[in-house]
C-alpha cells in the first residue's frame, strides 16, 4: 500500500474564485494545492474583455498574495455579441488562456451566455485558427428534456455536429458526468479533451437525497446514476491524455445553498487533491495519478509542465463542517467526512 505520494505540482482546469469578499475567502486553497488554474469568468457582470481580465487576474493575485507561486490562468465569457478580434488580442497579449461557452440559462451566471452557436462562427474560426481552446458547459437548456439527460443530448446535438464543422478546434468539455461524454471524448477524431471534477468520481445522484435533500451535493451538471459515475471513473485513471483535473470548485455562501431555491455548485478546494487521490487509490491506479492532475492538461493547453512536486499522505483528516463566516461561510465538500489523505504541499 502506498502511503505517501510524491507528484510534480498539479493544475486546476477549471475552477469558479468569484471576486470581492468570498475571492478573499476561498482564493488561497486553490492557490495552497496548485500552481495553476484556469479561472472561470462567470461573474457579474461576466468577464467578456481584455481589461476586466486583466483587473479580475490582479485582484486575484492580491488575494493569494506574494508569497505564494501561483498563476491564474483567465478565460473569456462568450456572449452573442462577442468581438472577436477583442479575443484574439486578448490571447496574444497573454490575457485570455481560453473562452468559455456557456449555453444561456444552463448554470449559474450564465444568462449573458450564448443563445445559438451559430452566431458564434466567427468567433469559432478565430479559435480554431490560432489554436486557442474552447471550453464549454455541455449541457443543452431546453427544458423538454429531462435535466439527467441534457448533457449527453448536447453531445450529440451540439458538440458532434461543432466538432465535425471545426475540426481543427480545441475543445475542452468541462466536468463531464456521463458515459456518454466519456465516450464521445475518448472516441473523437478530434483535438477533445475534458475536464472531471471530485464530485463527479466520488458520489452519484442518490447523494441528491441522502435521507432528505441535499443542497451541498448540488452541482451542473448534476449528479448522474452509478453506472455514470463509473464510466467518468474508468476514463479518469484510463491513463488517456484526454482527461485532466478540473475541480469546477464552485462556492456559494451557505444560505445560498440551504434555500428554497438553492443554488448550484460544490466547494471542493480546500481538500481537491485528496478527493481525487482517494478516487485513484481506490481504483488502484495511483500510478496514473500524476498524468491526470499535472501532465496531461498543461500538455493539450500546450503549456509547460510544472516545476516541483507536492506530496500527499495517507491519514484520518476531518474535513470541518464549514469554513469562514458570515457573507463568506461555505460548507466544503466531504464535509464532517475523513479525507482518507493530508496535503503535505
Ligand atoms: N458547477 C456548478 O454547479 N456551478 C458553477 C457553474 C458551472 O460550472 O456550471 C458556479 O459558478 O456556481
Ligand atoms: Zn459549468
Ligand atoms: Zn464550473
Amino acid at each position: 500500500m502506498t502511503d505517501r505520494l510524491t507528484i510534480r505540482r498539479p493544475d486546476d482546469w477549471h475552477v469558479h474564485l468569484r471576486d470581492g469578499a468570498m475571492l478573499g475567502a476561498v482564493a488561497r486553497h486553490t492557490a495552497r494545492q496548485f500552481a495553476r488554474a484556469i479561472i472561470m469568468p462567470n461573474l457579474t457582470p461576466p468577464v467578456t474583455t481584455i481589461e476586466a481580465a486583466k483587473a479580475y487576474r490582479a485582484r486575484i493575485m492580491a488575494a493569494v498574495g506574494d508569497s505564494v507561486d501561483f498563476t491564474p490562468l483567465m478565460t473569456c465569457y462568450l456572449t452573442d455579441g462577442i468581438d472577436p478580434a477583442e479575443i484574439a488580442r486578448g490571447h496574444a497579449e497573454g490575457v485570455f488562456t481560453a473562452c468559455k461557452l456557456y449555453p444561456a440559462h444552463a448554470t449559474t451566471n450564465s444568462a449573458q451566455g450564448v443563445t445559438d452557436i451559430r452566431a458564434l462562427t466567427g468567433v469559432l474560426e478565430m479559435l480554431q485558427r490560432i489554436g486557442m481552446p474552447l471550453l464549454i458547459h455541455g449541457e443543452v437548456t431546453d427544458k423538454s428534456i429531462d435535466i439527467f439527460d441534457r448533457e449527453a443530448v448536447f453531445v450529440e446535438r451540439t458538440l458532434a455536429p461543432l466538432a465535425r464543422d471545426y475540426p481543427g478546434l480545441k475543445i475542452v468539455l468541462e466536468h463531464i458526468t456521463t458515459a456518454e461524454a466519456a465516450a464521445f471524448v475518448t472516441e473523437a477524431d478530434h483535438p477533445i479533451a475534458a475536464t472531471i471534477t471530485p464530485q463527479h468520481l466520488l458520489i452519484n445522484r442518490n447523494a441528491l437525497f441522502d435521507g432528505g435533500l441535499r443542497p451541498h451535493a448540488y452541482c451542473l451538471p448534476v449528479l448522474k446514476r452509478e453506472t455514470h459515475r463509473l464510466a467518468v471513473r474508468r476514463a479518469a485513471v484510463s491513463g488517456s491524455p484526454r482527461f485532466f483535473l478540473g475541480t469546477d470548485s464552485a462556492p456559494h455562501v451557505v444560505g445560498a445553498k440551504e434555500s428554497g431555491c438553492g443554488c448550484a455548485g460544490i466547494f471542493n478546494a480546500p481538500f481537491a487533491l485528496e478527493a481525487y487521490a482517494r478516487v485513484f487509490d481506490e481504483e488502484g491506479a495511483l500510478d496514473k495519478f500524476e498524468g491526470f492532475a499535472s501532465e496531461h492538461g498543461a500538455r493539450f493547453y500546450g503549456l509547460q509542465l510544472n516545476e516541483g512536486t507536492v506530496t500527499l499522505v495517507r491519514a484520518d483528516v476531518e474535513v470541518p463542517a464549514s469554513i469562514g463566516s458570515g457573507e463568506t461561510e461555505v460548507v466544503p465538500f466531504l464535509a464532517g467526512t475523513n479525507a482518507g489523505w493530508r496535503f503535505e504541499g
